[in-house]
């Protein structure tokens, strides 16, 4: 599909918008490991860390090595590994936290504080012109280490706005990479997260990075209308784990992102590993796949109805935004039920490498229909009816045990007559 001709590529009027050069900071080391379930190894964080590196996440972003001596040891020794992706660590606008975060061998720093009332009176109870003195203290200080420095404002929706437009216009001046902007509740939508980045966005010059929760399911959506609005750099996680219950999936965004800008997405990000990326991190965390996960939820990539079925197979896009190869899957045709169609039958009869015409076939679905209104059928069922048939119309030899409507299978494997 050609970039002009893609009705979900990117708006060319929308000249701020950055959907076709985004870059990913992936946080399941980091907001993941906030996720109830999660209790990572060290071993378990370098093999996470190296399958994200591997699929091409540009920063990943690590618990700060103030929570533990453990999760220090674990920021260095992340560090130490040579990976492709940028490493950063995650701190609060705090001189101890930075000088400790300095000295672990990362490519950069976030440093985050809440600027919303309920955090400044409940959380760190800190005032705005505080916060501000901080933010400068801190950030000059992780600079003249050389390092990436980003500053963020946890609970920005709830936050005062002349509040963030003073200290996101401070910190730029000083000299960030990159403020941040977090939906720290998962409240917003995505009309005010346009709103939001588009107003800032007249204001800095730096990047804007994005931290969107998805407590009211609007996380994928919200990170994309972000990447309109001019924001560059989304928070992601492997599947979406995260504080509650989660943030921005990097497999549901990578879906997002491929089809409104395949190329970029596929030289890009090697979507191959997705799935994994995916087992290796729902295996340590201890949670299924979700079955409507995108790309790889079980049956993404499975079509069942007849009318979808005889469209997939004369062109799978008839009904498929995303191809499963482009993530190394195999789409699958679901013929064993009474939504089928012949053309589906049609196509399993060729599978088998029989030879039927097109009036027998329709005679085999009509059959297969019948039995699929009385109990669920499998594709050994149908298989048994369709070799069945083609044994009885060609006068051979009954190959499989016969099916009956009630559903039982008869002994007989030999035609009577
Ligand atoms: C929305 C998010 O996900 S933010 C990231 C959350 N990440 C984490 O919490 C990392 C893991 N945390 C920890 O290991 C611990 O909370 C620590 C080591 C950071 C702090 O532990 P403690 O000193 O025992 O404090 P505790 O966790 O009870 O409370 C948080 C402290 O940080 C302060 N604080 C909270 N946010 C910030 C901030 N952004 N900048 C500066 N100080 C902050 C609070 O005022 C409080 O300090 P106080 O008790 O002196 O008032
Ligand atoms: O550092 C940030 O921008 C986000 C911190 C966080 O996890 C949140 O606000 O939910
Ligand atoms: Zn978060």
């Amino acid at each position: 599909m050609s970039a002009v001709s893609n009705p979900y590529g990117p708006n060319p009027s929308d000249y701020l918008s950055n959907v076709s050069k985004f870059q990913i900071i992936d946080s399941t080391l980091r907001e993941g490991e906030q996720f109830a379930n999660s209790f990572f190894t060290l071993d378990m964080k370098v093999q996470i860390a190296k399958a994200l590196s591997d699929f091409g996440v540009d920063y990943i972003e690590v618990t700060s090595p103030v929570a533990s001596e453990q999760a220090k040891t674990e920021v260095e020794t992340i560090c130490k590994l040579g990976l492709k992706s940028k490493i950063l660590t995650h701190i609060r606008c705090h001189m101890h936290d930075a000088s400790v975060a300095v000295e672990t061998g990362v490519d950069g720093v976030n440093i985050f504080i809440g600027t919303s009332n309920f955090l400044r009176q409940h959380s760190h109870g800190k005032d705005m012109s505080y916060i501000t003195k901080s933010a400068i203290e801190v950030i000059e200080f992780v600079k003249s280490k050389g390092l990436e420095v980003r500053f963020s404002t946890e609970d920005s929706f709830r936050s005062d706005i002349v509040d963030l437009l003073n200290i996101y216009t401070t910190v730029d001046k000083i000299g960030v990479q990159r403020i941040g902007i977090a939906d720290t509740v998962g409240g917003a939508n995505p009309r005010q997260v346009y709103e939001l980045i588009r107003t800032v966005k007249s204001v800095v010059s730096c990047d804007i990075e994005t931290h969107f929760h998805n407590d009211t399911g609007c996380a994928i959506a919200n990170a994309y209308t972000a990447l309109e609005a001019g924001a560059k750099f989304i928070d992601t996680c492997v599947l979406g784990i995260g504080e509650r219950n989660g943030i921005v999936p990097l497999g549901g965004f990578m879906a997002r992102m491929v089809v409104a800008t395949p190329e970029y997405v596929k030289s890009k990000y090697n979507l191959k590993k997705i799935r994994d990326l995916e087992n290796l991190v729902a295996d340590i965390v201890s949670v299924n796949i979700p079955f409507n996960n995108p790309i790889t939820g079980f049956c993404a990539f499975t079509h069942k109805a007849g009318i979808h079925a005889k469209a997939i197979l004369a062109n799978p896009s008839t009904y498929e935004i995303l191809n499963p190869e482009d993530f190394g899957l195999s789409r699958y045709i679901h013929f064993a039920n009474r939504l089928t169609g012949w053309n589906a039958i049609k196509s399993r009869v060729e599978q088998l490498n029989l030879t039927l015409t097109d009036n027998q076939i329709k005679e085999i679905t009509s059959k297969i229909k019948q039995i699929g209104d009385i109990r669920p059928l499998n594709i050994d069922d149908v298989d048994s009816i369709i070799k069945n048939f083609h044994a009885t119309v060609n006068n051979l030899e009954l190959p499989e045990p016969e099916i009956t409507l009630e559903g039982e299978i008869s002994r007989k494997r030999q035609r009577t007559d």
